[in-house]
């Protein structure tokens, strides 16, 4: 089922959603699974599975010269997708990014997740490679969310871009993008980057998933502006429960958002990151219920494959 079918028939009532990343190159599915096995009991309607691109590894060889080896540390976003599918009574929704793909490679990975009877996508334009200050596209690739969306919504219509193809059967699926409450960094201001929104939401995004925030008033503010924009779609408030004293420096730096002074000063009172593992718990789930008053579509929650706090914080909400 579409997730945008998930939101519309649970009309009044908050949803529970939550975000999986692949596990490292040799480890196994069990993994997944021990990971989303806690979760399960809070029947969420679909997860989320991200997608890494290629890093780049230097690797010394004899003599000192150094030599670039191009690798994926987390492949298998479509697998794990299909796997927990199968398992579970789940919608899975594959993120799938513009950066290290032809149009083609495009075409096919969705023929794929097609096969597979996956309908939901959430369309990325992906960060830039980590070695690499700024994002650059694949040589014919996307740019930017918008034009893969684009491609997508064609192949919703049949439109394949081998043109080769006698009856190309429509696909059917249900997109999703992101949004970003305190701004995405690139965006020279707001209003630039809600005009980039909107234009997803034009080209078909039926629903938008937020970047993380630790402030309910810059997701309520961002929601007000969305509508002034016209964009019309259910905005789904993601969430990540802070677990470590790092996190103070490393979020911000990553994901370019502010951390409250209340959760700072709560989380610089710690004496150990066991500690900070409850603030965050209870700091989330303060957040979570004054959302949920809001009556929010669903709350996605960015657990990345470690479960024990989300599961804590949805034990006392769903
Ligand atoms: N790998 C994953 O699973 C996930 C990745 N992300 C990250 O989100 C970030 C960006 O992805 P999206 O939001 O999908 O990108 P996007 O293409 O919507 O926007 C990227 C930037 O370009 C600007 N922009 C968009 N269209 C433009 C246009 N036509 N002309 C000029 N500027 C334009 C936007 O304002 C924004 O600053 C990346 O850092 C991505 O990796 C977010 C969620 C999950
Ligand atoms: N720019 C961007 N890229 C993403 O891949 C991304 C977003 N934003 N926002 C929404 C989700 C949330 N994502 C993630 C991805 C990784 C962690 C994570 O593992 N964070 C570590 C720190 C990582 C590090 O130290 O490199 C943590 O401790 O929380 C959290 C959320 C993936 N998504």
């Amino acid at each position: 089922m579409k997730v945008i079918e998930h939101l519309n028939t649970n009309k009044g009532k908050t949803l529970f959603s939550f975000e999986l990343i692949p596990p490292l190159k040799g480890e196994s599915i069990q993994s997944i699974f021990d990971a989303m096995n806690p979760l399960m009991e809070f029947n969420p309607p679909f997860v989320d599975v991200t997608y890494h691109r290629e890093e780049y590894v230097y690797k010394i060889r004899e003599g000192g010269l150094l030599e670039r080896k191009v690798t994926r540390k987390r492949p298998g976003t479509v697998g794990i997708c299909a796997a927990i599918m199968n398992r579970y009574q789940v919608d899975a929704v594959p993120h799938i990014i513009c950066g290290g793909f032809s149009k083609e490679e495009t075409e096919n990975a969705l023929i794929d997740l097609s096969f597979l009877g996956i309908e939901n996508v959430l369309a990325l334009r992906g960060d830039a490679v980590k070695s690499e200050g700024s994002f650059i596209p694949e040589k014919d690739g996307h740019n930017y969310a918008v034009d893969l969306i684009g491609q997508i919504v064609d192949m919703n219509k049949g439109d394949y871009i081998d043109d080769d193809l006698p009856h190309p059967i429509p696909t059917n699926f249900c997109i999703g993008v992101a949004g970003y409450p305190e701004k995405h960094f690139e965006a020279p201001n707001l209003n630039s980057d809600m005009n980039a929104l909107k234009a997803k939401v034009d080209a078909g995004a039926e629903y938008i998933v937020t970047q993380m925030f630790f402030d309910n008033a810059k997701y309520f503010e961002f929601v007000e502006k969305c509508r002034e924009f016209g964009i019309n779609v259910p905005i789904i408030p993601g969430l990540k429960p802070f677990t470590t004293k790092k996190q103070l420096s490393v979020l911000p730096r990553i994901f370019h958002i502010d951390i409250p002074d209340d959760l700072v000063t709560a989380v610089s009172a710690c004496k150990d990151n066991k500690a900070v593992v409850e603030v965050g718990i209870e700091w989330a789930v303060q957040q979570s219920k004054e959302l949920m008053k809001k009556d929010v579509p669903c709350l996605h929650y960015y657990t990345m494959g470690r479960s024990r706090a989300t599961e804590k914080i949805a034990a006392q909400l769903f």
